[in-house]
This record gives C-alpha cells, structure tokens and sequence, in this order.
C-alpha cells in the first residue's frame, strides 16, 4: 500500500449541484475525524458539518466511509459530498491537503492504486478509461462489459489452461525414468494448443470490430468532380463542413465528419474529384482520395445523377477493394431512367429526398459489420500485439517436434505473454501511459 493520502475533486466541472472529494489512503480515516467531526459507520453516508483546522464551518454535506480493503482503491476511503461552489471545493481541499501526508492526486492515481492493490486488472482499468470517454451507446457498452472483467476472464483462462497443458508436460517428463515422454501425453498437448490457438486467432480477426467500435466506421464519399460529394457530407452531417462550389476539383483535402448512427460511431470522409489533371495539388488531393478509399470500411460511389456521361462513370468502378454502395446524387435533376447506370439508391442534398435513406443503410451496414459491441474483442492495439505475439509462439510449425521440455517452455513463454494483457508481467513501462488517460480525480 501507498505512503501518501491523496485526495481529489472527483465529479464534473464547477460550479454544480454537489461536488464529491475522494481521499484515499491511510490518511482518510485521520482526516475525518479531524474535519468531519469523527469517522462515519462503514458504507453509511452520514450528514456532517465540515470545519477547517481552525474550526471554521467550510460547509455542511454528506460524509462516506470505505474501509480498506474493500473499498474501489483497495485503501481506506472517504468521501465528502459537498454544494459545488468553486471556494467550497477549493477551502475543503485546502484544509484536507494541510494535513500531514495529503496531497493532491494526480491524473488517474485512484484508479493506478485499485490497480496496484488487486483491485482490477490492466483491461479492467483500461475499459474504465474508455467508459469515460465513451460518447455512443456502442462505445458504453463495449467499455462496461470490459470495465466488468470480460476480457480479463478471457485472458486469464486462456492462461490457465496453458499452465495446465505445460503441468501435463512436466508431470510426463519429471516422472519418467528415460525422460522420453508418453506419445499420448505430447499428442493431447499438441491438441489442446492448437484448440486453444484457434480461438486466439477467431479473436484477433474480431479485432476490426473492436476497432470500430472505438475509433469509427469509416465511409468515404468518392467520386467525380462536381458529383456533389462536399455537398452531401454536409446534408448527412447536417453543417456546413466543407465547401462546396460550382468549380470541379473545389475539395482538395480529406474532410472528416463524426457522425454518431444507432450507437455506432462513423468516421465520414469527403474527397477530392477524381479525374486526371495536370495540377500537381489537386494531384496530391486525388492521391488521398486514393488512399481514403482503399483504407474505406465502405466507399460510398457518388455519380451526378444529372449528367452521368461514360466518363464520370469511369470512375465509379474505381473502388476494387472496399465494400462500395453505388449512389446517385442531385436526384432533383435526375435523367430519365433509361440513362442511368445501375446504382443502389437516389439522393438530393438539394431536396433531402434519399438522405434518411442514406442514413439508415451506412447505419445498418456499420451496425452489421460491428455485430455486438457488448462481445468480448480486443480493444486496443495492446490487445492485439499481445495476442498475436504469444500465438506466434503457440503455432511455431517446429512445436510437434520439439523435445518436451522445449515446448513446455514455449507454453511457459506464450503464458508470460499473455500476463502482459492482465498487468501481471512486464508492464511496468506501460502503465504510466495507460494510467494518464484518465483525468484526476478517476
Ligand atoms: N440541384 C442540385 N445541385 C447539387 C446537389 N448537390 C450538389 N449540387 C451542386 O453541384 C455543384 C458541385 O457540388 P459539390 O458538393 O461542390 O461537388 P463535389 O463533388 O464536392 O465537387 P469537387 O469537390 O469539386 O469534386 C454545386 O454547385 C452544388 O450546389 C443536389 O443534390 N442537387
Ligand atoms: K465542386
Ligand atoms: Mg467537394
């Protein structure tokens, strides 16, 4: 446990109805009967009068007491609910962090401590991080299901049952006489890792998924010049993001829009008009376009419905390797039917007509590609690295043919991996980095 008490305004910005103050560590228990005339009952809020060392009445509230360590930090911790004026806080921080061994927290140290005090894991702590930070209802509910332990339940059995394949080997060898193995023993082996690879790879290629969910479908409208693409991603974000213009070759950079559809964040790209020209920026602005629509979750193919002349359709069947819906803008001007390539819907940004349409398709398309976001995937690239690590190891072809003793160390290797997911191994470097995305208070 730590030496210091650290104490810190832990709810929103001021003023507010109440402000809550969190104080943890040996110091939590002194620092109430000191200032909130005694300690209360564990786990019972209690209605106190706040007084400073000179005992001035700083204000009057609700006090909680956790004591370690069942308690969010795994310390002893209290908690003080007070009106949420900016002096009321700050004179209660005041006479709290004049007291010997408090001091202000720093970004994410309760939650650093619940870690270090076995309180959660390194998942666990990052789903909190991303539970803060989520802003959809995909985004909640995949960080509280992490933040509830599902990926360390994952994780950790995957440990577990490579600690029980290498106990099997070892049992094999520790009692043989010759030190030759059962064949059976090494078959069952060679078996349950590459069950076990199996699943690790079914996980690693959910790993878009997770992606998604944190960082956003990407769409990106393509197209013609003059195809009206700035002009729809400003009808589908409903602002004026980018410019729009008469003049073919107007968007030169890739413009991006959030958009938030049924839960699902969606990273909305507008680019430049594909054509050939002999502008050495718009050259470059093409170039992205390029980029944008190869890297493109779906590409949304735009052609002006007005005027689809086989040149402009050129364009259309650009887009080989992702995912393309094939639209037809300024359905307000649209040709007759007969002169119109195939496409999957007519919009208008004009009129509106087609858009809810629009919407409600990348909606399902990036809903369906996300599948459930309360799934257990792995979240981060961390996740990722780790994983594909210690199943390299565990799918090295020379396994089946090493001598036991070599593949129970394999095991043992991939397994200290793995304990890098959990925070159990060789992590130390990290977690300077994981714990500062967290603001203080958390
Ligand atoms: N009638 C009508 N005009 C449209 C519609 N969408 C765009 N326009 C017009 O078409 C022209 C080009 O629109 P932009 O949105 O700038 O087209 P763009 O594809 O982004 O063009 P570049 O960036 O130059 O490639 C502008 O004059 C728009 O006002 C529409 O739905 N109906
Ligand atoms: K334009
Ligand atoms: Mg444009």
């Amino acid at each position: 446990m730590e030496e210091d008490t650290i104490v810190a305004l832990s709810s929103g910005a001021l003023p507010a109805g109440i402000a809550v103050l969190r104080i943890s560590g040996p110091g939590a228990a002194p620092a109430m009967a000191a200032l909130a005339g005694g300690v209360p009952e564990p786990r019972r809020a209690s209605l106190r009068t706040f007084r400073d060392a000179s005992g001035g009445t700083i204000d009057c509230g609700l006090a909680l007491f956790f004591p370690a360590p069942h308690s969010v930090t795994g310390e002893d911790l209290a908690e003080w609910h007070l009106h949420g004026g900016r002096a009321v806080v700050a004179a209660a921080l005041g006479a709290l962090t004049a007291l010997p061994g408090l001091r202000l927290a720093e970004a994410g140290e309760f939650t650093r401590r619940a870690f270090d005090n076995g309180r959660i894991d390194l998942t666990e702590a990052e789903g909190l991080a991303d539970l803060l930070a989520a802003e959809t209802e995909g985004q909640r509910r995949q960080a509280v299901a992490q933040a509830g332990g599902a990926l360390r339940a994952l994780y950790e059995g995957w440990m577990r049952r490579l600690v029980r394949l290498r106990a099997l080997l070892e049992a094999e060898f520790d009692f043989s006489d010759e030190g030759d193995v059962g064949d059976d023993v090494a078959a069952g082996v060679i078996e349950g890792v590459a069950a076990l690879a199996g699943e690790m790879a079914v996980h690693l290629q959910s790993a878009r998924r997770g992606e998604i969910l944190r960082e956003g479908f990407r769409v990106v409208i393509a197209g013609p010049p003059n195809a009206g693409k700035s002009s729809l991603l400003n009808a589908l974000a409903r602002r004026d993001a980018a410019i729009v213009s008469a003049v073919p070759g107007t968007t030169r950079d890739v413009i991006e829009v959030s958009l938030d559809l049924g839960g699902v964040p969606v990273r909305l790209a507008d680019t430049a008009g594909l054509r050939a020209t002999s502008d050495t920026v718009e050259a470059i602005g093409i170039e992205r376009a390029r980029r944008a629509m190869a890297e493109a979750d779906l590409v949304i193919a735009l052609l002006d419905g007005s005027d689809t002349s086989p040149a402009t359709e050129a364009t259309h069947g650009e887009t080989a390797t992702s995912p393309v819906l094939c639209v037809l803008g300024k359905a307000d001007l649209l040709l007759p039917a007969a002169a119109l390539p195939a496409h999957d819907l007519a919009v208008s940004s004009a009129t509106g007509e087609g858009i809810e349409r629009l919407v409600a398709i990348l909606a399902a398309r990036a809903a369906e590609t996300v599948g459930d976001p309360a799934a257990v995937l792995p979240a981060r690239l961390r996740h990722r690295e780790i994983v594909a690590d210690a199943l390299g190891l565990l799918t090295d072809p020379a396994l089946s043919r090493l001598p036991p003793e070599l593949v129970a160390e394999a095991l043992r290797r991939a397994g200290d991996r793995l304990g890098a997911l959990t925070g159990r191994v060789g992590v130390e470097d990290l977690l300077d980095v994981i714990f500062s995305e967290f603001c203080i208070g958390k």
